[in-house]
């Protein structure tokens, strides 16, 4: 969709800001662009609108060199979100986010009516916002604006210049959040340049990581945090790239643990029965309608005695997340509730249970799949756990 040949730009000043770049973005997806200050990302960015021309080389959009298309029409087509937002600062939200639209001669009420359905689509209620002016807006919101304004024609193409960076660490990851759902539902070939690898992690289906001028790599955010290609980009991507691996990797079922199951009505017996043959300190406890419902140690087994039913003995315990959720949320979700293991649930059923030692399990194969360049369920090795 978005096609960089042999991209070189040379300012008047003699700096060569970008040196034969060459990468594509696919359809629908999401690229970061992440580097230092000075490496080149903007440049790369305002090359594909045509606010800066390349020296030399070519950039495709859908196929089109775009070096012929003019320059007013092309931008029309490419949403461009950047970090000071730029609205007009005397019309009303609502007029800001109806600009491209008028601009491109939709009559007021159609491009009204649009802008109203895109602040609803970035989390602002129009009938509240859109009669208020940009400074009447937290900059969190500002920034939805600047999100939905880009969106209001229907882009094929988005390029976002630093698009959180303006906003609290707190603030941001939650338009961070909001803007994955969106793109969920828009898929929209994004660009998006940020200095900060958290972000170009979290949000990139790839990732190119800039040296001066040229990228050092363009792969997956898994791949560049387990497989470093060169040691630039392992010193720029941290020493503690394992733990951002964790916002990364996804919970798989084949990763999750399978303790016995008992059910609140069932005979104490019976289950204390079953820990006991499994060899097992405790076990899953669910509800009738086999939702989770907490755990039940053997001990508290023993100690209810030969009567009465699983529920008296199990304790609640309200920690879950759903399967695929990253592995970041469940290690969260066992420190939260200070526990050694946490459900894992695909909508109510209750699949397995991840602790500690699953969860490093997990992370190894996943580190070990992207440098062997194998799915995850491929690789398999010995775990102290297992020793
Ligand atoms: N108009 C210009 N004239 C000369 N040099 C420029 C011009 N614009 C940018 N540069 C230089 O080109 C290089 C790349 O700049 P660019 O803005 O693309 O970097 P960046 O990676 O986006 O940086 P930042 O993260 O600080 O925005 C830098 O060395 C910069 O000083």
């Amino acid at each position: 969709m978005i096609r960089f040949e042999q991209v070189s730009k040379v300012y008047p000043d003699g700096t060569r800001a970008v040196d034969g770049l060459s990468f594509e973005v696919a359809e629908g997806e999401l690229v970061t662009l992440v580097g230092p200050s000075g490496c080149g990302k903007t440049t790369t960015m305002m090359m594909v609108n045509r606010l800066i021309e390349p020296s030399s080389g070519r950039i495709l959009v859908n196929g089109e060199d775009i070096s012929g298309v003019d320059p007013v029409k092309l931008r029309r087509r490419i949403g461009y979100v950047i970090q000071q937002v730029g609205l007009f600062p005397h019309r009303t939200i609502l007029d800001n986010t109806a600009t491209v639209p008028s601009l491109v001669g939709w009559k007021r009420a159609r491009a009204r009516e649009r802008a109203a359905e895109l602040l609803d689509l970035v989390g602002l209620d129009p009938k509240t916002y859109g009669s208020r002016y940009p400074a009447q807006l937290s900059g969190g919101q500002r920034q939805r604006v600047g999100v939905a304004r880009a969106l209001a024609a229907d882009p094929p193409v988005l390029l976002m210049d630093e698009p959180f960076g303006a906003v609290d660490p707190v603030v941001r990851e939650r338009l961070q959040d909001e803007f994955l759902s969106l793109q969920a539902r828009v898929r929209k070939t994004v660009l998006m340049v940020t200095h900060d690898i958290e972000e170009a992690v979290r949000m990139g289906d790839r990732i190119a990581v800039y040296g001066t001028g040229r990228i050092e790599q363009f792969d997956s955010p898994g791949a560049v945090l387990g497989s470093p290609a060169t040691s630039y980009v392992a010193q720029f991507v941290g020493a503690d790239r394992g733990l951002k691996r964790l916002s990364v990797t996804t919970i798989e079922p084949d990763d999750l643990e399978q303790p016995p199951v008992a059910r609140l009505d069932e005979p104490v017996r019976s289950a204390a029965a079953r820990l006991s043959s499994a060899g097992a300190r405790w076990a899953v406890v669910l509800n009738g309608e086999g939702d989770l419902h907490g755990w039940v140690s053997a001990d508290a087994l023993r100690i209810a005695g030969e009567h009465g039913t699983v529920g008296e003995p199990a304790r609640r315990m309200d920690a879950w997340v759903p399967v695929g959720a990253p592995l970041k949320q469940a290690f969260s979700e066992m420190l939260q509730h200070d526990a050694g293991w946490v459900a894992v649930l695909d909508g109510s059923r209750f699949l397995g249970v991840l602790t500690p030692a699953k969860l490093h399990e997990a992370l190894r194969r996943s580190v070990d799949a992207d440098a062997q360049g194998v799915g995850r369920d491929e690789v398999w090795f010995d775990s102290v756990a297992d020793a």
